[in-house]
């Protein structure tokens, strides 16, 4: 595979890659990873999930305790890295940036990367070098920044197609922004810099991306999806993202357990 590192590197990749390897260091309270049979244990006994329990989690309450969440996530999170994962236009790099704001963490996003590494707009990648070529530079992207402790980031649409990706993800917590088609056609509309949705219907080809790619997406180890709370308009980002630091509480506190992750 060929580098797409070709030059110096920009320096908000340097500094990434001085952060010493996620893992072996790491105490009982917060993640443990065995990276060789990919079993992920997570210690969990910090907090009383009926508080910030999914099904009767409510704004109001949210309101309140939103100070004390983010403080007691970033404490449990100890800096994992987090990975959003999803289709095109589903926000990751939108929510991305505020949720590394209210975390306190830094926030590196790939399809931005690899513009910045080859001077070139994605759409252009696609059309001068193909689709192929943009995955080998994502891939390589995403190895060169892995043990990002202390980052979210938000990852091309694709990134989950190739098993090799999938190691470095697990370094993290992957959480699947799942929003619907309608909402993707409405943010998307007119957009021109996706080359995977120029065609005659962008529509069809939505569906057929998404129903290919949905069991790469569970994959993710927080799912979440707009539906669960039959709601027609869109969240912003800071409802989003009060959304996932909730779903991050969860993940981290529920009862002790060790969780196969495929
Ligand atoms: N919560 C939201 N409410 C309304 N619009 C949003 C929201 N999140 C994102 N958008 C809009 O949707 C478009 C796509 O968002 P964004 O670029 O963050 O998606 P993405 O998942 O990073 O996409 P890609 O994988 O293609 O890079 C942008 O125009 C953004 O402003
Ligand atoms: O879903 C995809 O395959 C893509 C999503 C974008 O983030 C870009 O990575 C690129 O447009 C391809």
């Amino acid at each position: 595979m060929s580098s797409p590192f070709q030059g110096p590197l920009p320096t908000y990749i340097v500094s990434p890659l001085a952060v010493p390897f996620f893992g072996s260091h790491r105490n009982q309270s917060s993640l443990s990873r065995h990276s060789t049979n990919h079993v992920f244990r997570v210690c969990r006994n910090r907090h009383a999930t009926a508080t910030f329990g999914f099904k009767s989690y409510n704004w109001s309450c949210c309101q309140s305790d939103k100070v004390n969440t983010f403080v007691e996530v970033q404490q449990l999170l100890d800096k994992t890295p987090i990975y959003l994962i999803g289709m095109m236009g589903s926000g990751k790099s939108t929510v991305g940036q505020y949720l590394a704001t209210k975390l306190n963490y830094s926030f590196l996003d790939t399809d931005q990367l690899i513009e910045s590494v080859q001077q070139k707009k994605i759409s252009e990648i696609f059309e001068q070098c193909g689709e192929n070529k943009f995955r080998e530079w994502e891939s390589a992207i995403l190895s060169k920044i892995q043990p990002c402790l202390g980052y979210v980031i938000a990852t091309g649409g694709g990134i989950v197609l190739k098993d090799s990706n999938w190691s470095h993800l697990r370094n993290g917590i992957v959480v699947f922004l799942d929003v619907s088609i309608s909402t993707i056609m409405k943010r998307l509309l007119n957009d021109t810099t996706r080359p995977l949705l120029q065609g005659a219907d962008p529509q069809k080809r939505l569906k057929e991306i998404r129903s290919k790619r949905l069991p790469l997406y569970l994959r993710a180890d927080i799912h979440i999806q707009l539906n669960d709370f039959r709601m027609e308009q869109e969240f912003t980002e800071e409802q989003w993202t009060a959304l996932i630091t909730q779903r991050l509480m969860e993940f981290l506190t529920t009862t002790t357990t060790t969780t196969k992750r495929s």
